[in-house]
């Protein structure tokens, strides 16, 4: 019975730290709960983490509160005895939890001087360090002023307890700083009205004016090293730089020398079936010059790299990580001294010292190495330009493989109906695109993969193509927006509209345009020139590289993203769609509600407690219409080729008739009709329908 009482009630747990200004935030919250029917004992209740309160059951736990519907247990040991929080998550899973935490040293500082003014025998600050850490690594103590400050395994198990959409963490320093500010963000994260606090609201509590023992500098020293990993780690778990904690713990820097930090994509080169006799002397030259420098730290040297014996072992298999970007770093350090022998990006990475060969191996070679001087021996590719123009209708007819990073993107696909496909039958072979050749530039601008994909989407209504040839819904439309029908629909949409302003323009231009795309052809390594066959690139390709690497299609018919992928593509969508306009709704309609001088903070609060809520039921409704629409593609021949209207109207009705369902089959089914038209006439509208 109480039990389901308290699972019926919405929870605010703060469960520490301790010392961290945890009463002052149950007054404050007291205060401002007038209107809120929130029920929150004025002491701390220790029923999660004491055993005898625990054995009494939850129906003493409930006799704490009044009848509310919302209660509070403000217990800061909970964060840091490790029964609590999991016996939390066991009778209260919906509890949302507030965590407040302070510099772990001052907070030492302030549990000391608070048992001093209680009379525990503690000792002074050393001693008790010295007595914590003699006994580290036994179980957690009620006594414990140090390690209650290790935050990062404590917030490690809170969040292995509870989602992380139902905690927020505040930081100590910047609630004592800007208090209005970080009880806005609380209110807003428990789902409360807005407020507008006056300043004995805002009254801080359990406040020492002074020390009995202050800290002296060589603990402190101490006290900073051993924190400084947690810090580190909580840094990342919380992704916040914690700046406010920087006068003890300055942001954690990494030894970056001899430690090169790059930003490697990896695809398997060499589609080449040319003969050996292709390999250029000249280059082979150049390259064994180059390798040749003797470098302080990239010492590669290997003078039988060109030995026809090592350009056979290559030709079996070789692959390497491709630089992208060479970022602030060792290899950058390394490149100023030595601007002669600068490894570049593009370059592929044959070996680091002697780990050569399998890609992931060098990968995990570059990222295991800390101070040991570094080799490394690498292929620069050669360049080539090619111009390619379109005419309209038409599709360039090339599938890249790229990441987000990887530098530009490769030709992994010619279609034959492309335009890629006929420019090449006019070329003379060695100047033809190959499968397995990395784009890298468009006009002479250096792109990564990603941008690589948007600037050729760019290019479409540029000058790349004839003129009108963006208007017309050809390839390149298609390929903008190939994972959402919806976007290229209404991208077509637009693009009628222009067609008719900027006719008279097209009339104007006559000539074709060319972009010039730079390629770096497979072939062009000099040392793999003599690859005779090769894996095809889904064959070789890491299973795990493989899922974060995109696919886009850019042959003329548009293609969509399998699943699920295409409904985590759209959930996202449509999250954001949502999270947006909800913000921008939900302000410009609270400006109004709230009084003269609050109406912006007002109007921000409740534009950023109402916006996520809003991108929730938008990412709900999408997701489940993507997972029927996934469902229903799956009895077609091409699951990812475009859809029907009528399997979209389907899907509209499935998804508002299941979301409504729990208000009954006569609203249920009049809201599935409702979802159906409504889809329908999206398809229409945007002009995507089909039959
Ligand atoms: N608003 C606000 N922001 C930041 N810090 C604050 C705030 N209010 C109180 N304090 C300081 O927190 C210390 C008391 O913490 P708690 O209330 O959590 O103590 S307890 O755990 O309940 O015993 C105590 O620290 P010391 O004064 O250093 O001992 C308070 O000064």
């Amino acid at each position: 019975m109480a039990s389901r009482w308290l699972a019926s009630r919405r929870v605010l747990v703060v469960p520490g730290a301790m010392k961290s200004g945890t009463c002052s935030l149950r007054a404050q919250l007291q205060w401002m709960a007038n209107g809120d029917d929130l029920s929150l004992p004025s002491q701390e209740l220790h029923f999660f983490d004491e055993d005898e309160e625990w054995a009494r059951g939850p129906a003493y736990y409930a006799s704490w509160f009044e009848d509310c519907s919302m209660i509070g247990d403000v217990t800061p040991s909970y964060l840091y005895i490790p029964a609590a929080i999991e016996r939390l998550a066991d009778q209260l899973p919906q509890a949302q939890l507030v965590v407040l935490l302070r510099n772990p040293i001052a907070r030492a500082v302030s549990h000391q001087n608070h048992d001093h003014d209680k009379n525990r025998p503690v000792g002074s600050l050393s001693q008790r360090y010295q007595k914590e850490m003699a006994s580290y690594g036994s179980p957690p103590s009620r006594s414990d002023a140090f390690r209650r400050g290790l935050y990062a395994e404590q917030m490690e198990r809170l969040l292995h307890f509870f989602p992380a959409d139902q905690v927020l963490v505040i930081i100590a320093e910047r609630y004592r700083k800007q208090p209005e500010k970080e009880l806005r963000r609380i209110r807003a994260f428990l789902g409360l009205k807005s407020v507008w606090f006056p300043a004995e609201a805002l009254m801080e509590e359990h406040v020492r004016p002074e020390y009995s023992e202050l800290l002296s500098a060589p603990l402190r020293e101490e006290l900073r090293r051993f924190y400084a990993a947690d810090v580190q780690h909580l840094r990342g778990l919380l992704g916040d730089p914690l700046k406010d904690w920087d006068a003890d713990f300055a942001t954690f820097r990494p030894p970056v020398l001899l430690r090169p930090r790059y930003v490697v994509s990896w695809l398997p080169v060499g589609s080449s079936t040319s003969a050996e006799s292709e390999v250029s002397r000249e280059l082979v030259e150049r390259q064994r010059r180059r390798l040749a420098n003797p470098l302080p730290f990239v010492q590669a040297t290997d003078p039988q790299i060109v030995t026809p014996n090592v350009i056979h072992s290559l030709a079996a298999g070789t692959s390497g990580p491709v630089i992208a970007s060479i970022p602030e770093g060792a290899v950058q350090d390394f490149n100023m001294k030595n601007p002669a022998s600068a490894v570049c990006p593009n370059d592929l990475i044959l070996a680091v010292n002697a780990v050569e060969g399998e890609v992931k191996a060098i990968i995990q070679q570059l990222q295991s190495l800390d101070k040991t001087p570094l080799t490394l021996k690498i292929l620069r590719p050669q360049e080539m330009k090619i111009s390619m123009g379109k005419k309209p209708n038409a599709s360039l007819g090339l599938q890249m493989n790229f990441s987000s990073f990887s530098a530009g993107a490769v030709v992994d696909m010619i279609a034959e109906s492309g335009v890629a496909y006929g420019w090449n039958e006019s070329q003379p072979e060695e100047k033809r695109l190959r499968r397995g050749d990395r784009l890298v530039a468009i006009d002479g601008q250096y792109l990564k993969g990603e941008e690589m994909i948007e600037a050729l989407k760019q290019k479409k209504g540029q000058d790349f193509g004839l003129p009108g040839s963006s208007c017309s819904g050809g390839a390149w439309g298609a390929m903008a927006h190939k994972s959402n029908p919806y976007k290229k629909a209404r991208s077509k949409f637009r693009w009628k509209w222009k067609k008719k302003r900027t006719r008279r323009l097209q009339k104007k231009r006559r000539k074709m345009r060319w972009a010039t795309l730079t390629c770096i052809n497979s072939r062009r390594f000099p040392l793999l020139n003599s690859l005779s066959s090769r894996k095809p690139m889904s064959a070789t390709a890491d299973a795990g590289e493989q899922a974060s690497t995109r696919r886009r299609d850019m042959t003329s018919e548009p293609r969509r993203l399998p699943c699920p992928e295409r409904i985590i593509d759209m959930v996202g969508f449509a999250f954001g769609c949502g999270t947006l306009g909800g913000f921008g709704m939900t302000f410009t309609r609270s400006l109004r509600d709230h009084p003269k001088g609050h109406r912006f903070s007002g109007a921000l609060a409740a534009a950023q407690a109402r916006a996520p809520q809003l991108g929730s039921t938008f990412a709900l409704w999408s997701g489940l219409f993507h997972a029927f629409e996934c469902a229903v593609s799956q009895r077609h021949p091409d699951p990812q080729g475009a859809r029907s209207s009528l399997d979209a109207a389907f899907c509209g009705f499935l998804t508002a008739g299941v979301l409504s369902i729990r208000q009954g089959p006569r609203v249920a089914s009049m809201n599935a009709a409702v979802g159906a038209f409504c889809v329908a006439l999206v398809d229409v509208v945007s002009g995507t329908a089909r039959l």
